[in-house]
């Protein structure tokens, strides 16, 4: 959807409207977010992006800082802005709020005819991808996922420099839109020629506003133009040549048809095949995790046997020195018996020796006594 006109007419005005009368912008989103939740048989993953060209280089609304970003075109993702972020959305009110962060860094500047000009082309661009949920219980389907791009472009002033009474860097500015302006003009006349149909030039690379918008204007797209004039006698000029161009785009023909992708470009079977690979992993860690506890376990009770045994053996050592201690104080006490006994049988031979002996003195006459035994323990 774009949205075509002089200064001053209403093109961000009709994109955005106000809070009492939204906008195409906030109208669309709500609607899109609406549609999701109508499909409940499908899956979807909806981004966003919000870009500015200004003075013929590609800004990134969103991320201010990525600034003159280059377009680049591969097999895979087609013509596409290198650089340029892309939020993943999930409601309206994420989006919205992109949208106003976005708008705040738009270029604008004050002309005769607008204190708030735009002074840029701005393309709000929502990629929704879509796939059947079915697809995940059954194997053998071709696992297509769905892609379409919505833009909404709100175009800068298309009048001439003089009215606007631009010079310096109104001039500039004047000079590169109206390029950008020219550019999409020839080719809607291009396009409103048949000139594709039969093999001819169509001057998409002249601008960064046309090359970017190449997809949604030839062929497989759905375009609409808001052509927005006014009615003032003083612009009657522009207000015709406004009319011109919506006239000649009312005559390109194009043909929409779904778009299937099969191959990875889409980011929704990028993200499943991520998933998918996260799961696995998070398996795998988790059976990782098992076993490294298994062994932590094993190892334990190993060194928890180990330990039994060493008590086991410490214990029949100390069983075995104890049975010898006991055996040799058993044996101690024998000697010691032993011993014993015969100190009391030495003893009594001693009082034998010396009753006999004082019987010898009585008999005898007396000899002095002396200690024949001594018995050492
Ligand atoms: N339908 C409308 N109802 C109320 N106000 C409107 C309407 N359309 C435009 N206006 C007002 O007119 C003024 C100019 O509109 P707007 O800025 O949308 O023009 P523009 O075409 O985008 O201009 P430029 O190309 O310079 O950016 C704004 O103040 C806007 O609020």
């Amino acid at each position: 959807v774009f949205a075509y006109g002089q200064t001053n007419s209403g093109k961000t005005y009709t994109m955005r409207g106000s809070a009492n009368e939204p906008g195409i912008i906030p109208l669309a989103v709500h609607d899109l977010f609406r549609t999701i939740q109508q499909h409940m048989d499908r899956e979807f993953l909806v981004r966003m992006s919000y870009m500015e060209i200004y003075n013929e280089e590609i800004n990134d609304l969103l991320v201010p800082e990525h600034r003159k970003l280059q377009i680049h075109e591969n097999y895979e993702r087609g013509i596409y802005v290198a650089g340029l972020s892309e939020e993943i959305v999930t409601c309206p009110e994420q989006v919205l709020k992109f949208v106003s962060f976005g708008e705040s860094h738009r270029h604008i500047g004050e002309t005769n005819m607008n204190v708030y000009s735009s002074r840029s082309h701005t393309i709000f661009r929502m990629v929704i991808e879509s796939r059947d949920k079915a697809d995940d219980s059954d194997t053998d389907s071709c696992d297509a996922v769905r892609v379409s791009v919505l833009n909404l472009v709100d175009l800068a002033g298309s009048e001439r420099a003089a009215k606007t009474g631009a010079e310096g860097v109104r001039l500039k500015e004047g000079s590169h839109i109206n390029k950008s302006l020219m550019t999409l003009g020839t080719v809607i006349k291009k396009l409103s020629e048949g000139i594709k149909g039969q093999g001819g030039h169509v001057p998409y690379r002249d601008s960064k506003l046309t090359r970017i918008l190449q997809p949604a204007l030839g062929g497989n797209a759905n375009t609409a133009i808001i052509c927005n004039i006014t009615l003032a006698q003083v612009h009657a000029d522009e207000t015709k040549s406004s009319l011109q161009f919506a006239s000649r785009a009312l005559r390109v023909t194009n043909c929409a048809e779904i778009n299937e992708i099969l191959t990875d470009a889409a980011l929704l079977k990028r993200q499943r095949k991520e998933i998918e690979e996260l799961r696995a992993k998070l398996k795998n860690s988790q059976s990782e995790h098992l076993d490294e506890d298994v062994l932590h376990l094993r190892n334990t009770l190993l060194q928890s046997e180990l330990e039994k045994e060493r008590i086991a053996l410490e214990l029949e050592e100390e069983r075995k020195a104890k049975e010898q201690r006991e055996k040799r104080l058993l044996q101690q006490a024998k000697k010691i018996e032993n011993l014993s006994s015969l100190v009391l049988n030495s003893e009594r031979d001693d009082r034998a020796i010396v009753s006999s002996k004082n019987k010898r003195r009585q008999t005898w006459c007396a000899r002095p006594l002396s200690n024949e035994f001594s018995v050492e323990v």
